[in-house]
């Protein structure tokens, strides 16, 4: 069918009523090659169209559509001719602001039920007319609304799934987007293509062009731009895509403030500008940036005071670059959840400042341009390959840009910071040796710097500090599970580190999945 691509212009826009799996719709929405954002229940219908959607998902929730204060959806959304598809939840508050009828059956459904499909319409076909999917509910929809086909069934849901295709809505009483409905994501993509008429062509190669053209639009034809460039995956894509855009008006700019890992700053100049040809200046503030951190201990307080000091350091450098001429814009390779867990997201809950959103100083002269700003790292790193970069890159496993000041639980100084340099090469040489680089998302090591324990080496009294090892594996970083590394792998790193780092006396490891622990520890 050729109708509008989704983009990011024209989003599908996943509408969260406290659902599980709100992201997890959202990512599916995005394999399926549409453009996805989610957006709280609170949204009113006219700024959903103000955002000009390409269609809307309603999610799951845990509230019951006819209970008093349950959140819900206003009926004039169904008037607008947006394509709607509902998921459980969402599904019966379109049932029942349609007209249909909603009510506590009894008749529980959690985990693998078997669906029956009564009517192949248009999501159904070529599906085995009984099939398992993923349910989670106890209310159901008793009867379907006027105008819709009802095509499936359970044993606890007469009616499972409902479409009108001619009004483009549907939905189901499953749950489409987990893994154990093996049918799910074709039923999503049959929505999107099918019924809401998506041109699913949200590709790499189309995000390449699009992002690239609004780069132009927005820059101009004369503008200047610095790009805050750490040698991290994010940044190196960003920097590429604005350096297609306005070619040598952008230059980068490296901030080495001392809170840096063991080489990396040998390895961004010389390195990455080797691989990738960019025009690239390094500040030097590690004074500065000790001397502000120095006594602090809150983690958002960290978080804003390096913020701030980034920008100053990119401030400097854009002042020494262009020699009275004006450099308006700063690059950064911000993506979607660096905004949502700043709180930015649209009515997300601040977990922690990231550095780039969060952290900017109000004072803020640039204008910025994020071009990752609503992806997720994985499809930075397609966009990347697109681009034609190194695997070195694109494959890098992530660091953040407050660095090891993050990692230090207590105030950052010089020596602590040294320490932890040093703990942290070992743990990343030890697990590259064991070939797990690819497996492990990231591994922070964690300094203790508060704490202390009694331990015995060489015969004598030891009374040290801790290091944390943090293994996660994970696909975007919003969720992620601990790494069952190898204990070969631990043990060599737990002798390496408590041998060769003089303060560090004992190696912990930390087995907590996100959530509820967050990746990096502050
Ligand atoms: N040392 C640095 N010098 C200049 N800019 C930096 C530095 N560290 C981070 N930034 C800026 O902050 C942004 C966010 O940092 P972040 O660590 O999330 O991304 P990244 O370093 O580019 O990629 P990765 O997630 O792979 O580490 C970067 O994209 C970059 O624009
Ligand atoms: O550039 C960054 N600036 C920050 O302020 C920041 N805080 C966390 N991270 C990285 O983001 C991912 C998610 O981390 P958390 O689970 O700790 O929030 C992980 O990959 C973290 O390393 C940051 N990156
Ligand atoms: N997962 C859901 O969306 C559940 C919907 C509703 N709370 C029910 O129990 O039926
Ligand atoms: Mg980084």
């Amino acid at each position: 069918m050729d109708g509008v691509s989704s983009s990011g212009e024209h989003p599908v826009l996943v509408v969260d009523y406290g659902a599980q799996y709100a992201q997890l719709i959202a990512r599916r929405v995005r394999e399926a090659q549409a453009y996805s954002e989610v957006v709280p229940h609170s949204m009113s219908v006219d700024d959903m169209l103000a955002k000009d959607p390409a269609a809307i998902v309603l999610s799951g929730g845990p509230a019951s559509v006819y209970a008093e204060g349950a959140p819900s959806v206003d009926p004039a959304l169904f008037e607008t001719g947006v394509p709607v598809f509902g998921i459980c939840y969402g599904f019966q508050l379109m049932a029942s602001a349609l007209g249909g009828t909603v009510a506590h059956t009894g008749d529980r459904e959690y985990g693998r039920t078997e669906l029956h499909v009564t009517d192949p319409g248009r999501l159904h076909g070529d599906i085995p007319e009984a099939h398992p999917v993923w349910m989670s509910h106890g209310d159901g929809v008793t009867v379907a609304p006027e105008g819709f086909t009802t095509t499936a069934s359970s044993p606890g849901a007469p009616v499972a799934a409902f479409e009108d295709v001619d009004r483009r809505l549907a939905g189901v009483q499953y749950h489409p987007e987990v893994g154990h409905s093996p049918h799910g994501q074709l039923v999503l993509e049959r929505f999107l293509r099918d019924v809401a008429g998506i041109r699913t062509d949200w590709t790499p190669a189309n995000i390449v062009a699009e992002t690239v053209e609004a780069i132009r639009a927005q820059v101009g034809h004369a503008g200047r731009a610095i790009c805050g460039l750490s040698g991290g995956v994010d940044s190196a894509v960003a920097a590429a895509l604005v350096q297609r855009a306005i070619g040598d008006r952008l230059t980068c700019v490296f901030v080495d403030h001392g809170l840096l890992r063991e080489g990396e700053r040998g390895q961004v100049e010389r390195d990455f500008v080797a691989a990738t040809g960019v025009d690239l200046v390094t500040v030097d503030a590690e004074e500065v940036f000790l001397r502000e951190l120095a006594d602090v201990v809150d983690p958002e307080e960290k978080r804003k005071i390096i913020g701030r000091e980034f920008i100053r350091s990119f401030e400097g450098a854009a002042r020494d670059l262009a020699e009275g001429e004006g450099v308006d814009f700063l690059v950064q390779g911000t993506l979607y959840p660096d905004v949502v867990e700043s709180g930015g997201g649209s009515g997300a809950a601040n977990i922690k400042s990231h550095h780039n959103v969060g952290g900017l100083p109000d004072d803020l002269q640039f204008s910025l341009v994020e071009p990752l700003r609503a992806l997720f790292k994985d499809e930075v790193r397609a966009v990347g390959t697109e681009l034609g970069l190194p695997e070195s890159i694109v494959q890098r496993q992530p660091f953040p840009g407050p660095g090891l000041a993050i990692r230090i639980i207590g105030a950052v100084s010089a020596d602590r910071l040294a320490t932890l340099r040093r703990a942290d090469a070992i743990a990343r040489e030890e697990l590259s040796a064991a070939g797990l680089d690819r497996t492990i998302w990231q591994c922070p090591v964690v300094l203790l710097a508060d704490v202390r324990s009694v331990g015995v080496q060489g015969d004598g009294r030891t009374y040290g500090h801790p290091v944390v090892l943090r293994p996660v594996s994970s696909e975007d970083a919003m969720t992620a599970d601990w790494t069952r590394v190898p204990y070969e792998t631990l043990e060599r790193i737990s002798t390496r580190i408590t041998n060769e780092c003089a303060e560090i006396n004992r190696v912990v490891l930390d087995v907590t999945s996100k959530p509820p622990g967050t990746i990096e520890w502050e």
